[in-house]
């Protein structure tokens, strides 16, 4: 009988703690932590209550502080370290990763300085790899507690996606697969600094329409700027896009929303990232994505308008003034 196919995820933070509990059910898994306490932790007590509080982790799950033990052990490798830290962490077990293993992403930002994708610096730290990632509306408490969700599994290569799906599948998580993957990793990117400016206007007070007015015209520059880059307009329809988007802009519990909300309550970016303790990537992507917004040549004034209260150059109020005089062209052309 062939042995069953074994599980690394590196990165023992919320969402990483998560999907490693996801495959767990279904194949052996390991996750790294790279502090030891942590790993300690969830072997002895089925707990990383840093991130995910008191909730129990399934019993096959088990956690390592090594990790080139970890980088050995894999048929599956899955990335889910914030994305600065993607390539200095597949740096260290560049030659420990047997050939061919697919490598899945989990982050959702692009590396300061080189502004690649996470599945770019995966491409390059592990050239031959198949590469892909994992992505969705995906809130990691609510999936620890069980409640019903979907997420994409993209990869060029379909034939890749159709194997991975099912080890991190259960009757309440269902697995799509997607083909684009620029436009499912550039959804779960973008739609954190759509989020950012939702958690500012609802620490502003503003009503539903506002809110919906925010949604609908972040998801328009997501698209456009997805669109210019060459990723399928329709991904951002889907659960990577819209999906991911209507989640972390609502959910109370999202980092960058919540980063959003401290600003409008007059925080500086350092007191309100300080204050969360966890990664917020929309605070590091959203200069970079106005980079690439410039490049490309494409209007981003909602992203432009964040980046810019980030910078500190403007407060969350100025912010919506300025959002105001946008002359309102043509719904699918402009601003
Ligand atoms: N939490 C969530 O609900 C979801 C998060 N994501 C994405 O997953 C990625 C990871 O996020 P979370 O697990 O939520 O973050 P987190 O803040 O909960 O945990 C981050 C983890 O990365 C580790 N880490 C931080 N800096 C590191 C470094 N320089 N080198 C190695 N490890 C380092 C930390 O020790 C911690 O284990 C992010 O890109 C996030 O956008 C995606 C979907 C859902
Ligand atoms: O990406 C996420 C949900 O899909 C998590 O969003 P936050 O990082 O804002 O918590």
């Amino acid at each position: 009988m062939a042995r069953p196919v074994r599980v690394v995820v590196l990165g023992a933070g919320s969402w990483g703690t998560t999907v490693a509990g996801l495959a767990a059910r279904n194949t052996p898994t390991l996750l790294w932590a790279r502090n030891s306490e942590a790993a300690d932790e969830i072997n002895s007590q089925r707990t990383n209550s840093k991130y995910l509080g008191e909730r129990k982790l399934p019993k096959g799950l088990k956690a390592t502080s090594d990790l080139v033990e970890a980088a050995r052990e894999a048929d599956v490798l899955v990335c889910g370290v914030p994305s600065h830290a993607v390539r200095a962490t597949l740096a260290e077990i560049a030659n420990e990763v047997r050939a061919w293993v697919p490598v899945l992403s989990l982050s959702k930002g692009l590396e300061p300085g080189t502004r690649q994708r996470p599945t770019e610096v995966i491409a390059e730290c592990l050239p031959g790899h198949p590469v892909g990632l994992l992505a969705g509306p995906n809130i990691a408490k609510e999936i620890v507690d069980g409640m019903a969700a979907a997420s994409v599994v993209a990869t060029q290569d379909d034939r890749v996606a159709a194997a991975l799906q099912p080890l991190f599948a259960s009757s309440v998580f269902r697995v799509y697969r997607n083909t684009d993957v620029l436009g499912c990793e550039l959804g779960g990117i973008l739609k954190n600094i759509v989020a950012i400016a939702s958690g500012m206007a609802d620490g502003l007070g503003v009503g539903d329409n506002t809110r919906a007015m925010v949604l609908a015209r972040g998801l328009a520059e997501m698209t456009r700027l997805g669109e210019a880059m060459g990723a399928n307009p329709r991904t951002f329809a889907g659960l990577t896009g819209v999906g991911d988007l209507i989640a972390t802009c609502m959910a109370p519990t999202s980092r960058n929303r919540r980063v959003g909300e401290a600003l409008a309550q007059g925080l500086t970016v350092e007191e309100a990232v300080a204050k969360l303790g966890q990664v917020a990537e929309g605070v590091k992507t959203a200069p970079t994505v106005m980079d690439l917004a410039r490049e490309y040549g494409v209007d981003m004034p909602i992203a432009a308008e964040v980046e810019a209260v980030i910078g500190g150059r403007q407060s969350a109020s100025d912010a919506y003034r300025g959002l105001q005089k946008v002359a309102p062209g043509g719904e699918h052309e402009v601003a």
